[in-house]
């Protein structure tokens, strides 16, 4: 038996749990978990690093008290975030940014005029996100030039693996990320980063994930009793780490969500797809595990609950729970308000719930009355947003699915598969839940060689987990395709 223990860090929330591995099967212990989510500081939001590094530390230290002979730690984050370090002192330079912060809304001055965003998209095959690092960086050079001298930067992941082990190196799935990288070399796209300006020293060097990337550092086995337990490059991008786990048919094409804070539908494909149409429709190539290309679209997933319920929260006498959204949508009309989910006023925080009232005034809809019709709009929006995206994806590939995977924490809301499975008119296959977990335990044992490939991963997903399948009602698809082209009208 192996047993490995995985840091998975969303956007909201963070968690460690234990995998052991015996006979083909994975069996999970969650050990620690703790939320996450933006800092305000002098009007910009940051992630509180330092907080984070102490989460892993508390949750290593819980791990190693019920499993003291650890394989393996491995750690995924979410995208596109960095944190820079002094090249000298190791230490950290500044906080990170939060991907949420409107520091990259000159997108035109910083990157545009130095190279466009098609000439961006072909050369790198990434989807335009003025979220994306290459914003990022961009708009950080010109706010603080200071952090670009005698720095590096590592990103998310890879900046919490040199807390735990000292290791300056970026894992590429994560890099993939960055809108930086050559993902035919899957290398920095060094002529992108000479044209903006940006200092090459400060880029770190690109590892392949399932690799050992060094051990826990002395000080830290000392303070935690423990010994030089190795440290394995993932694919530490928690998107790529979920996909590995998506428990897919072993032949023909199949497609996925990763369902949490943000949903990511795409397909695996074997190389790069770029094209006018791909770049016109959002779709992003991003790296996977296996030499794999992640083919997806990002959509506002959960956050558009998350926000809302954060505001009702903050302003109603009593707090209201997921659970209760759900019910409130239940019974309230359906499709009497919609709204395009990712439309550009829902991506940074504020008042979720007046934005989505907004949006329904201003595109003709009238007046939203209770918040029952809130997230109503939300459920039918983002289900038929996800058949407006597969039905492009399908055209792209030129294929067609008979079933959608949805994996992560967002299978656990079983009105958004049904309504979903009702708007696609195939069955929805939701779980695993703990899908980025469970990717990131399988890439530490392909790196241990005790799983062999990314096809006996997902074997060993499908023996272990259970799924649950949704199965489309024949009247809510009907009233679902009497409202299909107004939605697409408003989803432009
Ligand atoms: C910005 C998002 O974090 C990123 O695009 C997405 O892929 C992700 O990391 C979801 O967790």
């Amino acid at each position: 038996m192996s047993s490995f223990l995985a840091f998975d860090l969303g956007a909201s929330s963070g968690r460690a749990m234990i995998g052991r591995l015996e006979n083909g099967r994975l069996s999970l212990t969650e050990v620690h978990r703790f939320a996450n989510g933006p800092t305000e500081k002098d009007g910009a939001i940051y992630w509180d690093y330092p907080q984070l590094c102490l989460e892993l530390k508390n949750g290593l230290r819980k791990a190693l008290a019920v499993e003291p002979e650890l394989d393996g730690i491995g750690i995924d984050t979410w995208g596109v975030d960095y944190v820079f370090f002094d090249k000298a002192t190791g230490k950290m330079r500044r906080w990170p940014y939060h991907y949420r912060d409107v520091r990259t809304d000159s997108p035109e001055t910083d990157v545009w005029n130095k190279i466009s965003k098609q000439e961006l998209y072909e050369r790198t095959g990434i989807q335009c996100m003025l979220l994306n690092t290459v914003y990022q960086l961009a708009a950080h050079h010109r706010m603080h030039p200071e952090d670009f001298k005698d720095s590096f930067f590592l990103t998310m992941p890879d900046a919490l693996a040199y807390y735990l082990g000292g290791e300056r190196t970026s894992e590429y799935t994560e890099c993939s990320t960055t809108n930086l990288l050559d993902p035919v070399g899957k290398e920095w796209d060094w002529e992108i980063i000479d044209r903006l300006g940006l200092p090459r020293d400060v880029f770190p060097e690109i590892v392949k994930p399932c690799t050992f990337s060094g051990t826990l550092s002395e000080e830290l086995q000392k303070e935690l009793g423990c010994g030089p337990v190795p440290i394995i490059k993932v694919g530490s991008h928690d998107t790529a780490s979920a996909v590995a786990a998506v428990p897919a048919p072993e032949s023909g094409s199949w497609a996925y969500i990763s369902a949490g804070t943000w949903a990511l539908l795409g397909a695996e494909i074997e190389k790069p797809f770029r094209n006018a149409d791909s770049e016109k429709n959002s779709f992003t190539n991003e790296g996977g595990l296996d030499g794999k290309i992640r083919f997806l679209s990002n959509i506002m997933g959960s956050w558009l609950f998350q926000e809302t319920r954060r505001v009702w929260n903050e302003t109603k006498p009593t707090p209201v729970s997921f659970a209760e959204m759900e019910q409130m949508a239940l019974s309230s009309e359906p499709c009497r308000f919609l709204i395009n989910p990712n439309d550009a006023s829902f991506v940074t925080p504020g008042d979720m719930p007046q934005r989505i009232i907004d949006f329904c005034e201003r595109t003709g809809q009238g007046k939203i009355t209770n918040d029952g019709e809130v997230v109503r709009a939300i459920y039918d929006s983002l289900a038929l947003y996800f058949r407006t995206k597969l039905n492009v994806l399908a055209q792209l590939l030129g294929t067609r699915y008979q079933c959608l995977n949805v994996v992560g924490g967002g299978t656990k809301d079983g009105l958004l598969m049904q309504l979903t499975a009702d708007a696609l008119n195939f069955p929805v296959v939701a779980g695993p839940v703990e899908a980025t977990a469970i990717g990131n335990l399988l890439a530490q044992a392909m790196a241990a060689g005790k799983v062999g490939s990314l096809a006996e991963a997902r074997r060993v997903v499908n023996s272990s987990f259970e799924v649950k399948t949704y199965v489309p009602d024949a009247a809510r698809h009907a009233f679902y395709n009497s409202q299909i082209e107004r939605f697409e009208k408003l989803a432009k």
